[in-house]
């Protein structure tokens, strides 16, 4: 083919990129500079010009949406002289290619041939459930800081073995429980998101064969979002491309959103110094904002420290002045939101284009009645996900068990649902049995009947459940996908509990499950999963995948999502709602250092998705989490340039002047009648200095949560604890 497509539509520095001998590349460079456009030519570049096979290539994007995006854009470029499927080639996120991986090599992972993806939910409920099977203390070992610690450490590449307790009993605790979590979840053949990274990591330290084999193949390794990746990505990464592979990373260190999930931005220092003579290369020019839009986030993002610095300009116009909408409250907000959409649509624009962007998920639900009543339809990405609703997961539990009956987690989901009259104790008994003998619920169920350990109603309860499981997988095992998940809804139960439910909730379950039949018939088994039953690939994909989006909409409609889910994206039209002190940059943030800057880059991902038009939003005063709470506008609508920003009035309503002098300290919340107030700064006798984030109840009753410099954030009784008001 021409080389001059393939380098067509890129400036002289990403030519540079694109074209550039075999090797190791950081490309470093701010939003909207073309970083995912240099990765994709890059990869068409090695195919057409270098002669390197398809198959020896393998590109990390952070979606499994963005990685399907790239597949098409490569082939279509490529195909513009033959058309051609690039099958050989490995795309996808860090956890969709090291669960390949682990598929592949299932025996020297040491998994069962049928393991299942354990999802975050169900990780906590398995936890829940193992610290009270093991006596602990729910306060001192609550389930949600087990996870937390598991996945860190998990993240950090280390076993239960491998973790210095440092001689301290609560560490000990900790390992220990890791271990029990870890003990169960290996016996159910279940791996958790964290597990398939570390996993896939100790396939490779393990196996030197497999090892040496894919990096004779992996010759070509590309990763996106580089600055996002964790210390097990990385060594994988390192691991993988030995010393003979050739990386390339692109990557911005202004971008760095994921540190209180375990990311590291030191990571793209780290790629400088171990890889090869790796070269930077830096990419300056924006092509997607207007100048008013450029220049706020450039000015926006100068006040972080430690940068490693990059310009960026643009040749486009400088556009419209970014709007500031000062609602009155959450619900102003939203009519605002939704009457600026009706508004573009009216002027011929696409709602697709239209983008509303939030700091935390709960902020959604306003929106969208807002949006509802509008009639504008909307699409969430991320929140509450289609595979995540209850009444999904019910199902899914059922299809689960069907591939592998020792699946723990599943087991307990279904197990009475609908109910069957099997108690607690009944229950007790089997976790009692899997804890002592090492075996699954599955595993328990059979030996309490076998050795008569049980109740006769209980028995009998339980052996027809086990009696359901069997005839259910007995009986779909030759149907198509769709059929056994529609035979398995209907045939479980599922379908008659949820048709009894009343009201508009059971009718939406209902009106789920059947989605939930037509995303299996619709279910294109892709092609890494030749090897996998339809149902294992399908259960793959809804643990993997298909978080990132709500089922079907095929209207075009609002997009609406985190501000964390917007990375790497691009609309024409985008609203960042909430932009308050206290909700962004979050109250949490302003007690750790270094956690303001991660949400100052988190303000830049969101005004750099926008490439025409943006509004900033915040609301005066705002219901969340069921408090009605003042507050001031956030102090990074304080750190755009004047020039570049202009107060939204609408006709007809008065909206108070934007007022910039009050920005940027704490907001002041009406005095509780206990004389307390949030942004209260106060002293502890043992947490040393805090915050006041929350004020609970009244009088004797009056509770405080506190964020403390360095020591976390708790709750406190207000007359017991003693505090000093600062
Ligand atoms: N040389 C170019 N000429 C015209 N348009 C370009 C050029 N390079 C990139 N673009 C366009 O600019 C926009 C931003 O590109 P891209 O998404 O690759 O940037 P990015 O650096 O990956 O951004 P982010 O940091 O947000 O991930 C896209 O619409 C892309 O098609
Ligand atoms: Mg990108």
């Amino acid at each position: 083919m021409d080389i001059s497509e393939l380098l067509d539509g890129l400036n002289d520095k990403q030519r540079e990129a694109v074209a550039a001998p075999l090797g190791n590349y950081l490309v470093l460079a701010g939003a909207g500079s073309g970083k995912t456009r240099v990765l994709t030519h890059r990869i068409a570049w090695l195919i057409a010009v270098e002669g390197i096979s398809e198959g020896s290539i393998m590109a990390v994007t952070f979606t499994n949406k963005a990685a399907a995006e790239m597949r098409q854009r490569i082939e279509s470029t490529l195909s513009q002289h033959s058309s051609r499927r690039l099958f050989g080639m490995w795309v996808g996120t860090f956890h969709s290619i090291a669960h390949r991986l682990l598929r592949a090599h299932y025996l020297d992972a040491n998994l069962p041939q049928d393991f299942q993806i354990l999802d975050s939910e169900d990780q906590l409920r398995l936890l829940k459930r193992l610290l009270k099977l093991h006596n602990y203390d729910e306060k001192m070992f609550p389930a949600k800081q087990a996870c937390w610690y598991i996945n860190n450490k998990k993240d950090d590449g280390l076993r239960p073995h491998q973790i210095d307790d440092n001689n301290d009993k609560q560490e000990r605790e900790w390992i220990n429980i890791y271990r029990i979590y870890q003990d169960t979840c290996d016996r159910a053949g279940l791996v958790d998101f964290a597990e398939i990274l570390l996993r896939a990591y100790e396939l490779f330290l393990k196996k030197p064969v497999i090892l040496q084999r894919y990096r004779q193949r992996f010759q070509q390794i590309l990763v996106d979002e580089f600055q996002d990746t964790n210390k097990i990505q990385y060594a994988w990464i390192r691991l993988l491309a030995g010393e003979t592979g050739n990386v390339m990373i692109v990557g911005d260190d202004d971008q760095s959103i994921y540190g209180w999930r375990g990311a590291q931005v030191e990571n793209i220092q780290r790629f400088l110094d171990d890889f090869h003579k790796a070269k930077t290369i830096r990419l300056e020019q924006n092509y997607r904002s207007t100048g008013n839009i450029l220049q706020s986030a450039n000015q926006l993002i100068s006040n972080n420290s430690n940068r490693l610095g990059k310009d960026l300009w643009t040749e486009g116009d400088k556009g419209e002045p970014v709007g500031i909408y000062a609602a009155f409250n959450e619900l102003d907000e939203a009519l605002f939101v939704s009457s600026q959409i009706k508004i573009w649509q009216e002027d011929g624009g696409e709602l697709n284009d239209c983008a509303v962007l939030y700091r935390s998920n709960s902020q959604s639900r306003v929106i969208e009645e807002a949006l509802i009543r509008a009639q504008i339809p909307y699409r969430i990405y991320g929140g509450m996900r289609f595979f995540e609703r209850q009444e999904i997961k019910d199902a899914l539990a059922y299809l689960r068990l069907i591939a592998n009956r020792q699946d723990d987690a599943a087991f307990e989901r279904v197990i009475n649902t609908p109910t069957r009259g099997i108690g607690d104790r009944t229950l007790d008994v089997l976790r009692n049995l899997t804890r002592e003998r090492e075996i699954t619920l599955w595993q328990a169920t059979q030996l309490a009947i076998g050795e008569n350990k049980l109740a006769g109603r209980s028995a009998t309860a339980l052996l027809r459940f086990c009696e359901l499981i069997n005839s259910l997988a007995q009986e779909t095992e030759e149907m198509p996908l769709f059929a056994q998940t529609d035979f398995v809804i209907k045939h479980s139960g599922l379908y008659e509990m949820y048709k009894q439910e009343k009201g508009e909730k059971g009718e939406v379950r209902i009106e789920n499950l059947e989605e939930l039949v037509s995303a299996t018939r619709e279910f294109i088994k892709p092609d890494d999963a030749e090897d996998m039953s339809d149902l294992s690939a399908f259960l793959t994909h809804a643990s993997l995948e298909a978080g990132e989006e709500q089922a079907s909409p095929h209207q075009s409609c609002v997009q609406m999502m985190t501000l964390h889910s917007a990375k790497g994206l691009e609309f024409p039209r985008v609203f960042m709602v909430g932009v308050e002190e206290g909700l962004f940059p979050s109250f949490m943030s302003l007690e750790e250092p270094g956690r303001l800057e991660e949400e100052r880059r988190l303000a830049y991902v969101g005004i750099t998705r926008a490439k025409q038009k943006l509004t900033i939003c915040y609301a005066e005063s705002r219901r969340l989490y069921g408090k009605e709470e003042r507050h001031i506008p956030s102090r990074f609508i304080n750190e755009l340039p004047q020039e570049c920003i202009q107060a939204v009035r609408l006709r007809g309503t008065v909206t108070r002047a934007y007022n910039q002098s009050a920005v940027g300290s704490v907001k002041i919340s009406p005095l509780n009648d206990s004389g307390w107030k949030t942004g209260q700064k106060v002293k502890h006798g043992k947490f040393g200095t805090g915050t006041v984030i929350n004020v609970e109840g009244s009088d004797n009753n009056t509770r405080l949560q506190i964020a403390f410099q360095g020591q976390g954030i708790k709750w406190l009784i207000a007359h017991l604890a003693n505090l000093e008001k600062l």
